[in-house]
């Protein structure tokens, strides 16, 4: 079914550094429930886009709305209590932490319990710790990391630090996932399982899901919509077909294999 208001609205929004317009002029919705690629050449401005998302970086111009409200001017922190989470490009775990505590300090900030049950240690705390720790573990399971929860997140393998990266995002119960590369640095095989998970849990909790990823043939295959950025202006958006039969798509991609 049709919808017509976005759960996200970006409205001619961009940011300089100096003279360089990193991201600029950008229009983008999404609906609720999709999946959405956002690709472009190295230094395109896509994880500068991700940073006027989620606050890291204040738009120079233009509007960032979620379900209507702006985001612009709020801190990072407030941004994920709307419900946008993301995931880094390169990993950001708490490595001397533990991989149950990774994802328990996305959902911290979440529980019910408050700062004075938890230093008195009030049954109310126990309470809040227990349904922590299942919740956890239930994010843990859809992840295939259950078995590592005690093991330092740094001894994960890799591609299981990449995963645990995601779950960690989930556990802020966000409505919007923005995914920074979740596929980089690894093999195929984990590559295909990732993006099955990431169908998995984008309908398993009704998520809009953003991902930036530079594997092409990976995009196109996984996303029903793709935008594509080159030095920070939108060039194209469309279905994968439009997007890998556009000129100026496979222009910015020269030398590229762009399907
Ligand atoms: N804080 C900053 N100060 C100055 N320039 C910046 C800053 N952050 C990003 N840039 C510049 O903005 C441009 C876009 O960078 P960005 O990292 O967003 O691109 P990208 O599309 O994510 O690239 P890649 O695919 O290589 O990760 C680059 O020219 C980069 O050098």
């Amino acid at each position: 079914m049709a919808q017509d208001k976005p759960l996200l609205k970006v409205e001619k929004t961009g940011i300089r550094f100096g003279g360089l317009k990193a991201v600029w002029d950008v229009n983008l919705e999404l609906f609720q429930g999709e999946l959405v690629g956002l690709i472009g050449p190295n230094g395109a401005g896509k994880t500068t886009f991700f940073n006027l998302l989620t606050g890291v970086y204040v738009p120079t111009e233009g509007e960032i709305l979620l379900d209507g409200d702006s985001l612009k001017k709020l801190p990072p922190y407030k941004i994920t209590r709307k419900g946008v989470s993301r995931t880094f490009q390169n990993i950001r775990l708490f490595g001397e932490l533990s991989v149950i505590d990774n994802v328990k300090v996305a959902y911290h900030s979440l529980a019910k319990h408050g700062i004075p049950s938890s230093v008195f240690r009030l049954p109310k705390h126990f309470s809040g710790e227990k349904e922590m720790d299942e919740k956890a573990v239930e994010f843990l399971k859809i992840f295939g990391l259950d078995r590592f929860r005690d093991e330092k997140a740094k001894n994960l393998p890799y591609g299981q630090q990449r995963r645990l990266e995601i779950a960690r995002a989930l556990a802020a119960n966000p409505k919007l996932l923005l995914l920074d590369e979740p596929a980089a640095g690894m093999n195929p095989q984990e590559t295909k399982e990732l993006m099955n998970l990431i169908s998995f849990i984008r309908t398993r909790f009704h998520l809009t899901v953003l991902l930036i990823e530079h594997d092409m043939p990976l995009v196109m295959g996984v996303c029903e919509r793709i935008y594509v950025l080159d030095h920070g202006q939108l060039i194209a958006q469309g279905t994968p077909d439009e997007i890998r039969n556009n000129p100026k798509v496979i222009e910015a991609y020269l030398g590229e294999e762009v399907s």
